[in-house]
């Protein structure tokens, strides 16, 4: 049986590849991801990780190949399209609104079908002030409910950005560097709630703290070049001759 037919992956990349003007940043690249997996990638600089994620959440065009998720194709569909069939993203910045609590951001991420204002304007039911503070509860910020965001620390906003995309319920959620920037203590707590997360939801993960990477992935995803150089357990990644070679021996 080809792979291209398998349903059991809920993402399946095939012979992805982006060209920018004649430079193949991501090429010829194949990967699936199990249901309720935690894949990381990792690579050097400019190994095409970023750019993978702007493919699958269609801010990229691909060049050519294919990306199923739970078996619909992703690469012709616009980028809203793509969040409405499950797939949520988080950028390296934290993107929340400084001016309001974190009541208030988990709300306006609350998939209501209305913009921000609609949000804010529209009734608060017992059942979405249950389900922000289910959430708050997970993303350790319950002490912090009205809190007003930007009073938050760093790694307390990243936590708030997982909560207001966790809102919304996508089946995959994609994190580039989730960590970066945090204390110890919160890139402990991270682990623990990536890993509780990771019961009801598919993730991808890009990071560079190895460390924190054994932590959290089933399997990881070596990028060099836009290709893989390998793949597996963290245990049998770190130990590849290969990946030490380009990536963990700097
Ligand atoms: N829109 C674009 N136009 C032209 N080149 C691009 C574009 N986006 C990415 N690239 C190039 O593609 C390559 C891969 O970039 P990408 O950001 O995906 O790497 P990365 O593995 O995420 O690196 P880093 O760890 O530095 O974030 C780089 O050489 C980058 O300059």
């Amino acid at each position: 049986m080809s792979q291209g037919s398998n349903t059991d992956f809920i993402l399946a990349v095939e012979g992805l590849t982006v060209s920018f003007d004649g430079f193949k940043a991501v090429n010829d690249l194949s990967f699936y991801v199990d249901q309720n997996e935690i894949r990381v990638i990792i690579g050097p600089n400019g190994a095409g990780k970023t750019t993978v994620l702007d493919l699958i959440c269609g801010r990229t065009k691909a060049t050519d190949g294919s990306i199923r998720f739970r078996n619909r194709e992703l690469t012709r569909l616009k980028e809203h399209q793509i969040v409405k069939a499950g797939v949520g993203r988080k950028f390296q910045n934290p993107s929340i609104y400084p001016d309001l609590t974190v009541f208030e951001n988990l709300e306006i991420s609350y998939p209501s079908g209305r913009g921000v204002f609609g949000s804010l304007a529209f009734k608060r039911s017992a059942e979405v002030v249950a389900r922000i503070e289910e959430i708050a509860g997970r993303i350790f910020l319950s002490e912090h409910l009205h809190t007003q965001a930007d009073l938050l620390s760093h790694g307390q906003k990243q936590w708030l950005e997982i909560g207001m995309l966790l809102i919304q319920k996508p089946e995959l959620l994609m994190l580039d560097e989730p960590v970066a920037g945090m204390s110890v203590n919160e890139r402990r707590q991270t682990a623990v709630l990536l890993r509780e997360i990771a019961k009801e939801h598919t993730m991808i993960v890009i990071e560079h703290d190895m460390q924190f990477v054994a932590e959290i992935a089933d399997k990881v995803t070596v990028l060099h070049q836009g290709r893989i150089l390998a793949e597996g357990s963290p245990e049998k990644v770190k130990a590849d001759p290969k990946v030490i070679e380009v990536y963990l021996g700097h």
